[in-house]
């Protein structure tokens, strides 16, 4: 089977990352990151890494092509051994969801990772103790969930008459919120 689940709209700290690795241990998909994928250009040093860099710390996204381009390379070289994909950071934004199907494809599930404003700054203050992400500071995380808010809201709508979204309460303990997220991936 050949199945794209992606985990947006969930906001920055909401635990999209955490369930994906349970999501990864238990149904063997293959977790691509569109955050991770930019911190490894970052971490490349190269001249474009520089630039995604000084965009990232700043809170805003990266240019659409970019991200989309990182994320195509990267199923392709895995196309021939994934059981399917889980797409975690991806659309921020409903042009990138426009664009992910016209280049790629529809995905079957859309996984919304719920958790209060509160909660999720709390959730990333405490990870910037140890994450070394540059982006987990006070002033960055308000400008992400600004972001959030404004334009990776909508993403929703741009998938709910299709049936395909499924909301998880992510103010639960990460068990509890995986049981639900196993349920939404078994009714697949
Ligand atoms: N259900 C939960 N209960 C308590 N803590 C949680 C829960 N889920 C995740 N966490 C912790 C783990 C991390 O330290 C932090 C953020 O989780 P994480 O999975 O990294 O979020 P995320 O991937 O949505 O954030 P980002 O968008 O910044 O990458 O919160
Ligand atoms: N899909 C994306 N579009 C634009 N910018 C993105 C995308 N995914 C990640 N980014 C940038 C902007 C985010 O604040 C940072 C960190 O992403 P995260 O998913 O929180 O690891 O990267
Ligand atoms: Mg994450």
């Amino acid at each position: 089977m050949f199945c794209n689940i992606k985990n947006e709209k969930s906001g920055p700290g909401s635990g999209k990352g955490t369930q994906c690795e349970k999501i990864v241990a238990k149904y063997g998909y293959t977790h691509l990151s569109s955050g991770d994928l930019l911190r490894a250009e970052v971490a490349s040093g190269s001249e474009r890494g520089k630039q995604l860099q000084a965009i990232m710390q700043k809170g805003e996204l990266v240019p659409l092509d970019t991200v989309l381009d990182m994320i195509k390379d990267a199923m392709i070289a895995k196309a021939d051994v994934s059981k399917g994909f889980l797409i975690d950071g991806y659309p921020r934004e409903v042009k990138q969801g426009e664009e992910f199907e016209k280049k790629i494809g529809k995905p079957c599930l859309l996984l919304y990772v719920d958790a209060k404003a509160e909660t999720m700054v709390k959730r990333l203050l405490k990870r910037g103790e140890t994450s070394g992400r540059s982006d987990d500071n006070e002033e960055t995380i308000k400008k992400r969930l600004d972001l959030y808010y404004k334009a990776t809201e909508p993403v929703i709508a741009f998938y709910e008459g299709r049936g395909i979204v499924k909301k998880v309460d992510s103010e639960l303990a990460v068990d509890d919120v995986f049981a639900q997220v196993s349920k939404a991936i078994d009714a697949l």
